[in-house]
């Protein structure tokens, strides 16, 4: 015996697909999360570096006003000047006054060892020779600090150059007022924020150790460098996968870059993916709880009709199969193929065949047609009505005009019957000179008015005889008249027995008195 069996094959089948269709979506939404991380990051990113940059610009620009401003001061106010700008505006670790000839006017904090000593530092040397405002490459000063340096021309009132006032502000110390400016708060999961100078010189990085570095092999700091705003996928000096966002420092040649491994951006997914998972997981029980149960429905008229097979030969093989609840088409005609096929096995129509179901005088069906129709539709729970016809006084055109012309007489009943009745409908005939109609599906009222058609029609049309013959019928309904098919067969005879008692040639409903006559005498 197979193990395999219809129900095991359902379940294997729907729950295959449910899960190959989980998993598809599943598959999409990662990809689709996967994508709007990182858009998402590079997007953060690069609003950050925007950010950062538009405030750097700020800065620079608001510590070149403040020297500015300075500078614009009549020169004998310029000394009490360094202190103020040290003091006040908190930009600069020093400020100096230097005059044409390259010495210090004045210098704060450490103003008395400078005084009138010549400044020998590279922003310094730039700033005499520049005669512009400037802000300079990053460079070690004189007290060992990486720092840059601003410089504002000092301008008599006659164009005569004075010199300048310089500001230096340390880069990479806690007292520099850039790095108080930038800040420390965005360095978690390997997220890197810098500034970098014209030269690739690094100006702030949260790693201090790393200020004046020069970086090189980023693509992101060459697009910055070239002045481009923006974000993208990169592979950072060190060969770390990275999302950046980057910005320009207007004026400067300066650029801000923000960016994060990629690795860490994607490690939320995995926490995502997981929150999905487990979501999804409380409609996935009571799912396959329904499939389960749907399967068996299924499966359950094919399997009471496959097991009942494997026992035909039993007696009770066919009450058996007539309990089978065959709710759809398929388990349906299965199981009426199965009836008719026990029909014959158990010989209870003999030979099914169109011969022994005939009646060859009319060549309508015969009583074992009838039956077995009867069978048939009652499993099918088809309603029907039945209409249950009799020759008026045939016995009398027997009589009168012999046997044969009494044949030809049935013949031409017969076919009045076929011609009132549907291609649904089935004529036999009974025995004798009984018909019998079966009209599916159709109520009391319709098969009466079937009835008295066919009645008025047969007593109006010549018979054989030479002359008019009428019939008698009766109606009853299943499953309305009664619930069993018999006793309806039964009720229906009755009323045709009513009919011919009240006087032949009309049809009478079971559970009624007589309708509708119309005298004609027989042939
Ligand atoms: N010609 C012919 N006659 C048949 C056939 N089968 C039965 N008969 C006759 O049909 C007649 C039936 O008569 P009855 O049952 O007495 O009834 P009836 O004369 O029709 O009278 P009601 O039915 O009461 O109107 C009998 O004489 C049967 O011999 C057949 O195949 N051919």
């Amino acid at each position: 015996m197979h193990h395999l069996d219809l129900r095991r094959l359902i379940l294997l089948l729907t729950i295959t697909a449910t899960l190959l269709t989980f998993a598809n979506s599943f598959h999409a939404s990662y990809q689709t999360l996967h994508r709007q991380l990182i858009a998402q990051t590079l997007e953060a990113n690069r609003a950050y570096a925007a950010k950062l940059a538009h405030s750097t610009d700020a800065f620079l620009r608001a510590a070149q006003q403040q020297l500015a401003y300075s500078a614009a001061l009549l020169p004998e106010r310029l000394d009490a000047e360094v202190e103020r700008l040290k003091a006040q505006t908190g930009t600069f670790n020093g400020v100096f006054i230097v005059r044409a000839d390259g010495r210090v006017q004045a210098a704060a904090p450490w103003g008395v060892g400078l005084v009138g000593s010549v400044l020998q530092t590279e922003g310094a040397r730039r700033a005499l020779a520049a005669r512009e405002p400037l802000i300079s490459t990053p460079y070690v000063g004189l007290r060992g600090h990486l720092l840059v340096f601003l410089s504002q021309p000092i301008f008599a009132p006659d164009g005569r150059y004075l010199g300048y006032v310089g500001g230096a502000i340390h880069l990479g110390q806690s007292d520099g007022s850039l790095q108080a400016l930038l800040g420390n708060h965005y360095y978690q999961d390997g997220s890197q924020l810098y500034v970098v100078d014209a030269n690739r010189h690094l100006l702030h990085h949260q790693e201090p150790s790393r200020i004046g570095e020069v970086v090189s092999g980023n693509p992101a700091v060459e697009a910055v460098l070239r002045g481009e705003e923006g974000s993208r996928r990169v592979l950072d000096g060190t060969g770390i996968d990275m999302l950046a966002g980057y910005a320009p420092v207007a004026g400067t040649g300066w650029g801000v870059v923000a960016q994060r491994p990629s690795a860490a951006t994607l490690a939320a997914l995995d926490g995502l993916m997981l929150e999905i998972l487990l979501a999804a997981l409380p409609f996935f029980i009571p799912m396959l709880v329904a499939l389960w149960w749907l399967s068996k429905l299924i499966v359950r008229p094919l399997r009471q009709l496959a097991i009942t097979a494997r026992h035909w030969e039993f007696a009770s093989a066919r009450e058996q199969i007539r309990r089978v609840r065959a709710w759809y088409f398929e388990a349906e005609q299965l199981k009426l193929a199965m009836l008719d096929g026990l029909a014959l096995l158990h010989g209870k129509l003999g030979r099914l065949n169109q011969e022994n179901l005939t009646d060859p005088l009319t060549g309508l069906t015969n009583r074992r047609g009838l039956q077995l129709a009867l069978e048939r539709w009652q499993a099918q729970r088809r309603s029907f009505a039945v209409i249950a016809v009799d020759i008026d006084h045939f016995k009398q055109v027997n009589d009168s005009y012999g046997h044969d012309i009494g044949d030809r007489v049935l013949q031409h009943v017969s076919r009045l019957l076929g011609s009132v009745s549907r291609s649904s409908d089935l004529v036999c005939r009974g025995g004798g000179e009984e018909f019998t109609l079966l009209l599916p599906e159709t109520s009391l009222e319709g098969a009466l008015q079937v009835a008295e058609r066919l009645r008025g029609l047969i007593s109006h049309a010549p018979s054989p005889t030479g002359s008019f013959v009428t019939v008698s019928a009766g109606v009853a309904q299943w499953p309305g008249s009664a619930a069993s098919v018999e006793v309806v067969l039964r009720l229906a005879d009755e009323a045709l027995y009513r009919a011919k008692r009240g006087g032949r040639n009309r049809a009478v409903v079971a559970g009624q008195t007589e309708v509708g006559s119309e005298d004609v005498p027989a042939g």
